[in-house]
């Protein structure tokens, strides 16, 4: 069997919007439900996707806002980007545009593997952003998109999945295809 293919993901977002906790379920199969703000981490999970094993080291970054700052190591060797907004947050729907363009400007090229998420969809009563914004949005950039529940562990995995698969289909591994939400 081929050796695993090592790629590199960072997990971005407004604070407070499910990043940890999206990483954690993914990684540890747990939900925690107080809130201690991230600085950052990497973790690092084996995830065997179509006969290929890969280890992917996940940078769960800390909380970003309109008026951060990405350090230059956001954009050198990480292969996607997850771009998290809580559907309870408008204004967590108004920062990941910003990130994202933010995003291309530093990366410097036009297509880049990219998964949108839209976290907390257990919380019916407090949604704020529609499943339609975030699909219009998603078509907009080219991305992929989800709406996840960290908390219910609902499509955390096709996260995950969305990204490889976006990683290969841009390598050139795999064919075209028309986006959609891949659950
Ligand atoms: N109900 C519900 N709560 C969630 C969900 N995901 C995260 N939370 C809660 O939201 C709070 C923030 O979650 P974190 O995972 O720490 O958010 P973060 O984006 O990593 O936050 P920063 O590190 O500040 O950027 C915590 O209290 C979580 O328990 C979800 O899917 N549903």
């Amino acid at each position: 069997m081929a050796p695993p293919r090592d790629r590199k993901l960072a997990i971005m977002g407004y604070r407070s919007v499910g990043k940890s906790s999206i990483t954690i379920q993914f990684v540890d199969n747990q939900f925690v439900e107080s809130y201690d703000p991230t600085i950052e981490n990497t973790f690092t999970r084996q995830f065997k996707l179509n006969n290929q094993e890969y280890r992917l080291h996940i940078v769960d970054t800390a909380g970003q806002d309109e008026y951060s700052l990405f350090p230059d190591s956001y954009s050198l060797d990480i292969h996607g980007y997850i771009l998290v907004y809580s559907v309870t947050s408008a204004k967590s729907f108004e920062v990941v545009k910003v990130i994202h363009d933010k995003l291309l400007d530093m990366v410097g090229r036009i297509k880049i593997p990219i998964v949108l998420v839209g976290n907390k969809t257990d919380l019916h009563l407090e949604r704020k952003v529609s499943t339609e914004e975030g699909q219009k949005l998603a078509q907009t950039w080219n991305a992929i998109f989800l709406e996840t529940s960290a908390k219910h562990n609902l499509d955390v995995q096709a996260i995950f999945k969305g990204v490889i698969m976006e990683i290969e289909r841009q390598d050139g591994n795999l064919p075209e295809e028309k986006k959609c939400i891949v659950s």
